[in-house]
């Protein structure tokens, strides 16, 4: 486990690296808790997610990642009693506020989990269902739309011959491209992937990835994973946490070739968790 994981040090290619100043925070957290309850799952987490860039959250089970991916489209805000505290600014305005309206902001901030869930409707429909809650388009404009998202997720070629069948007979790859299409319908700046591809084989595994490279052309993406190489191949920026922190986050080249934080070296190196 830990050669494997050097090799994967090794063997990530060179990326080209633009100056901090064309990076453009997103989404930032200031002095950010969660709290499920009395139980504070989040600490003090400071962090900036760069526009159109791929940011992975690595981390012992348990750590606060999914946590943290949720807060950033209030997923939580279903659960009385989960709160969260300190600021979480989207392109500059804190989304915390009382008043935020969560379906523009679901809107902007999609969302893909780690079980393919497509609606029990057909492909077409998996995708209009969602662009319907927030745009009023013609049967032309939403053709148009469902094949974008199709063809944005690299699915089309697949289903363009069978819209109209049920989304839930695709097989759990393309579902959850199916997923990632419906996600990107609503053309949201932000997509955040729980992950995503823990429960596909490893060729679906790696077209989601080729996917996720793809889609930071237009999207900022945040994405959780349990698996390393995962995280090395498709990420710009890694973020580690642990027992609620962020520990350390940085370009992922840094991260997984000289990180500063000997808790990030020895998860990343096997010899943790
Ligand atoms: N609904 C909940 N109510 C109470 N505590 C929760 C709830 N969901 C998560 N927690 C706790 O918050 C902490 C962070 O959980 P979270 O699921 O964010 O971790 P994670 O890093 O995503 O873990 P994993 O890698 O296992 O998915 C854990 O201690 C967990 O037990």
């Amino acid at each position: 486990m830990t050669q494997e994981m050097y090799t994967v040090k090794i063997e990530r290619e060179p990326v080209m690296q633009e100056s901090a100043a064309d990076l453009k925070a997103q989404i930032v957290f200031r002095d950010f808790n969660f709290f499920y309850g009395k139980y504070r799952a989040l600490r003090n987490i400071n962090l900036d997610i760069y526009q159109r860039k791929v940011t992975a959250f690595i981390g012992p089970s348990g750590c606060g990642k999914s946590t943290l991916l949720r807060t950033m489209n209030r997923m939580y805000d279903l659960y009385p009693e989960q709160r969260a505290e300190g600021q979480l600014l989207l392109d500059g305005t804190n989304i915390l506020e009382r008043g935020t309206d969560l379906n523009a902001l679901r809107a902007r901030v999609g969302m893909v989990f780690q079980k393919p869930t497509p609606f029990p409707m057909s492909i077409y429909e998996n995708i209009a269902f969602g662009v319907r809650l927030h745009e009023r388009l013609s049967r032309v404009e939403m053709d148009e739309r469902v094949e974008w998202s199709l063809k944005k997720a690299a699915l089309w070629g697949e289903v363009q011959d069978k819209l109209g069948q049920s989304g839930m007979s695709l097989s759990g790859g393309q579902q959850q491209r199916l997923c990632i299409a419906r996600g990107i319908a609503v053309k949201p700046q932000v997509l955040l992937l729980d992950e995503p591809t823990s429960a596909l084989d490893p060729i679906s595994t790696m077209r989601i990835e080729e996917l996720v490279s793809e889609l930071k052309d237009e999207f900022t993406i945040a994405i959780v994973t349990h698996n390393m190489q995962q995280a090395a191949r498709v990420s710009d920026f890694t973020a580690y946490m642990y027992l609620g922190e962020l520990v350390e986050f940085g370009r992922t080249d840094d991260i997984f070739i000289k990180p500063r934080d000997k808790r990030t070296e020895d998860y990343i190196t096997g010899r943790f968790g």
